[in-house]
């Protein structure tokens, strides 16, 4: 997968070469490049914002810059082939689900656009929305100052799932919400850490109850911080042992 991120602030991406996802750029399993904005400007300011239509707070992106921009790094895309889809975050926007990230794992290109300031010109959305699949996407019901730390965690969570990327592939199959439910305590040793014990039963070897017991704290887990989730499970999803809990 081919990742390009265009942004004022390249070094906020910097983390995205750290680590697993270090270790999977090395690995050729994903190519990333970051642009900054700032080299499709044109003015000894460097200018990427200017003042709101219709007034209000802050700063609106500039749509020229942006235009370029996006110009330059999605390129020409080869008739016959499928253009990048262009992921530009946003606290307005749909929001960021595992299953989309697993429509992005399938991707074979994306390109992210972060905006700083109060957003970019809508219309530089609506155009690329002309020639490439855009999605507007929330990382969550908070407010950030800009796109980079959602860039971060969308990356993380789309490029874990491709193959190669995780060391272990049963944890991206056994994941939280994979089944549409939280996860639930995990333990390592020591047996007792400050008078704490481990649950007898992860240490009976029997397996079906482990996996009942692990089954059973979830959906406490998912009751007690994820009604919702609860509520969007299919009926088919719980079975008669589930309800009884
Ligand atoms: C008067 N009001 C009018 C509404 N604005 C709303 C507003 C507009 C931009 C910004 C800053 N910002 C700029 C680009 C950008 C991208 C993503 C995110 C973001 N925040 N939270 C998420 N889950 C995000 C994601 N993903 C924030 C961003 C903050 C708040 C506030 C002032």
């Amino acid at each position: 997968m081919r990742i390009d991120v265009v942004t004022i602030f390249p070094g906020y991406l910097a983390p995205l070469r750290e680590a697993l996802l270090g270790r999977a750029i090395d690995a050729g399993l994903i190519s990333v490049a970051v642009h900054d904005l700032r080299t499709w400007t044109h003015d000894v300011h460097q200018a990427v914002d200017d003042a709101p239509y219709g007034g209000g707070p802050g700063m609106v992106m500039r749509p020229q810059v942006w235009g370029e921009a996006l110009d330059a790094v999605v390129g020409d895309v080869p008739s016959g082939e499928a253009p990048p889809r262009l992921i530009v975050p946003t606290p307005a926007g749909r929001p960021f689900t595992q299953a989309m990230a697993h429509e992005y794992a399938a991707e074979s290109r994306l390109v992210f656009a972060c905006g700083r300031y109060e957003g970019i010109d809508q219309r530089v959305i609506d155009d690329a929305a002309t020639w490439m699949p855009v999605d507007e996407v929330s990382i969550g019901d908070y407010v950030l100052v800009g796109g980079e730390v959602a860039v971060l965690a969308i990356v993380e969570a789309v490029a874990r799932l491709l193959p190669g990327v995780l060391g272990n592939p049963a944890s991206a199959e056994q994941d939280s919400f994979s089944d549409g439910l939280l996860e639930g305590p995990a333990y390592t040793r020591p047996e007792t850490w400050r008078g704490r014990a481990v649950p007898d039963v992860l240490r009976s070897g029997n397996h079906g109850a482990i996996a009942r017991w692990r089954r059973d704290r979830a959906l406490e887990r998912t009751a007690a911080r994820r009604p919702d989730l609860l509520a969007a499970l299919p009926p088919t999803a719980l079975d008669r042992a589930d309800r009884a809990l």
